[in-house]
Formats: structure tokens, sequence, C-alpha cells
């Protein structure tokens, strides 16, 4: 199972997560109240080994700002949420990083369709920590696809037998008053995997 864990400010929340076995690290560049810096993202990012996605996410930005920003951030993947269009990932595709597509369950969910490599079935409100009906998605996304939106240890394995993702992704269910928790991220990733 492929875990993604989001939305990472400090150096020892980035360690607990690459501690813990996640497979992705992600930095939100986009408003939200985990937003970080080009440069607050590349300082994180340098301590992550190789075999680690560290992963830019932004949601509505036009593909100049996207590529601007990640390159002074020095990520291995954008993660682009919401409407962007077809031309966005195109405009994108010569960038060197993984193109990450995030969508709601609404949109196409065929990984691959926009040119990205990984598709994120995520809630309406992204980042909001509000589950929804992971259920009423199995069966329809394709390819390397992972569920987010409202996950946390305690029901990850529920979403999963639910909903069959290829991997999960959270970000409000492993903070703690707003913070992210070195416990919390290690109980997701060893319950995502079964543990
Ligand atoms: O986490 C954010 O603040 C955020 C802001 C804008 C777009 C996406 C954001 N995060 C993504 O939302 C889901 C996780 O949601 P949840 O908090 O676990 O419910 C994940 O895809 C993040 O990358």
């Amino acid at each position: 199972m492929y875990v993604k864990i989001c939305g990472l400010r400090e150096a020892g929340q980035v360690d607990a997560a690459v501690e813990a076995g996640a497979d992705a690290v992600g930095f939100v560049l986009t408003a939200s109240k985990r937003q970080v810096t080009p440069h607050e993202a590349r300082v994180l990012g340098e301590a992550v080994p190789p075999g680690v996605l560290t992963v830019a996410v932004f949601a509505g930005e036009a593909p100049e700002v996207v590529r601007a920003m990640a390159a002074e951030a020095g990520v291995r993947a954008v993660q682009l949420h919401g409407d962007h269009p077809h031309g966005d990932f195109l405009a994108l595709a010569d960038l060197g990083v993984t193109l990450v597509r995030a969508v709601a369950s609404h949109a196409n969910l065929r990984c691959g369709a926009y040119g990205e490599e990984l598709l994120i079935v995520d809630a309406p409100k992204p980042g909001s920590g509000e589950p929804w009906d992971w259920s009423g998605v199995r069966g329809r996304p394709s390819g390397k696809w992972m569920l987010a939106g409202g996950l946390d240890a305690g029901n990850v394995r529920r979403a999963i037998t639910e909903a069959q993702p290829w991997g999960v992704d959270v970000s409000s269910g492993v903070e703690r008053d707003g913070r992210k928790d070195p416990d919390l991220i290690r109980e997701f990733v060893a319950a995502a995997r079964g543990g």
C-alpha cells in the first residue's frame, strides 16, 4: 500500500514520516493553513532520501507559476488539485517531475487520462479532513490511484477495504491541534499497511 503524508511544515515532521515508512511527503505551496514557501519546501525536502517522493501541492495556479515554484522547491513531483484542464498537464510534461492529478469523484478517474503518473481521488474540499463516501468509487478509478479525504489511523483500513485503492494520502488525520503529530503519522502508516 503506497502511503503519502501531506502538509508537512517542519523538519521533525518530515523525519517522522520518512522513518514511519511513507512513500511520499507533501508540501502545500498553494494558499492553505499548511502553506510553505518554495524555499521552505526545498529545505524540508533536502533531508528526504531519494526513494521517497517529495510532492509540491497546487490548486488552480497557472502552469508557469507551478513550473517556477516547483523548480525553486526542488521537488520530485507536482500535485494539481481541482479542475486543471488537460492543457495544464501537457504544459508541464517536460518539467521532469512526476505529475499527480487530484480530483473529486465526479471527474475522469482513469490515471493517465491527462498524462499524469499518479491520480488522487479526494473529498470535495481538499485538506478539510472531512470523510466522504469512499465506497462509492470502488471499481471506478483505474491505474495508480490514491484515496484521500478524511482518512485517519482509525478509519483507513475500512476505507481501503471499501474503495480498494492503490495508495492512500492523508493530511488532517495525522494532526493534533493543527500540527502534524509523529505518533499519529506512525499509527497511520502502520494501519494503512495492515499493522
Ligand atoms: O492540505 C491542504 O491544506 C490542501 C490544500 C489545498 C489543496 C490540497 C490540500 N491537501 C490535500 O488534501 C488531501 C488530504 O485531505 P485531508 O486533510 O486528509 O482530508 C490530500 O490530497 C492533500 O494532498
